[in-house]
């Protein structure tokens, strides 16, 4: 019997409970992570959409950013979808003064990338490992990944939209990160992905 994942939802800020959902579809057992002894408990962490500015400011106040930083660099895995993917990134463009990360994907990332003009917008998507058909992918005041380094594996780029060829899904080992939203479209294939990579990650530790 393969054994059930817990999966901690970082529950700052932003749409905790859709991801959890989402998790639990994709057979998973959550929680809610706000505290650093919460964090310890969990096989895997899912960073939710919302606006970084304001989960970093959490994160800190919080005093996460630190035990964030070293649970990712221990081999925790960790899924970030919008603001989450800004939180996961080593690099950001276009953040408040000060900004910080939590980090551990080698890429640069630009806040509100596509614009004022397309704030929320579909695109077709199709992604690495993920099955045959593209994802319909959802944006809202999305970032888009500028440049990544050589260990970061490119899972999706906008097929279409406003914006297509803009890389839009990365993979770095345990770390994964979507500048869409895959909770809330009722295709759960990126929350399954995550939760096999976390499955697997248990086994192998
Ligand atoms: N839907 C989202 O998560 C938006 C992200 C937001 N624009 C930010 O910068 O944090």
């Amino acid at each position: 019997m393969t054994a059930v994942p817990t999966i901690g939802v970082l529950a700052l800020q932003g749409d905790v409970r859709e991801h959890a959902r989402a998790l639990e579809e994709a057979g998973a057992r959550t929680v809610t992570v706000r505290r650093p002894d919460e964090l310890e408990r969990v096989d895997g962490l899912v960073l939710p959409g919302g606006e970084s500015t304001t989960m970093w400011r959490l994160a800190r106040s919080f005093e996460m950013l630190d035990p964030l930083r070293k649970r990712i660099e221990a081999g925790m895995p960790a899924y970030g979808s919008c603001a989450g993917m800004i939180m996961l990134a080593d690099r950001i463009r276009g953040g408040v003064a000060g900004q910080e990360t939590v980090g551990g994907i080698d890429m640069t990332v630009r806040r509100n990338a596509f614009g004022r003009q397309v704030d929320s917008f579909e695109a077709a998507v199709p992604l690495t490992g993920m099955g045959d058909t593209p994802y319909h992918a959802v944006f809202i005041r999305a970032p888009w990944v500028e440049s990544v380094g050589d260990s970061v594996e490119i899972l999706g780029r906008a097929e279409s939209g406003p914006n297509a060829g803009r890389i839009v899904a990365v993979r770095q080992g345990r770390l994964m990160a979507t500048a869409f939203h895959p909770e809330l479209t009722g295709d759960f294939r990126v929350h399954h992905y995550f939760a096999d990579l976390v499955r697997r990650t248990t086994e192998e530790d």
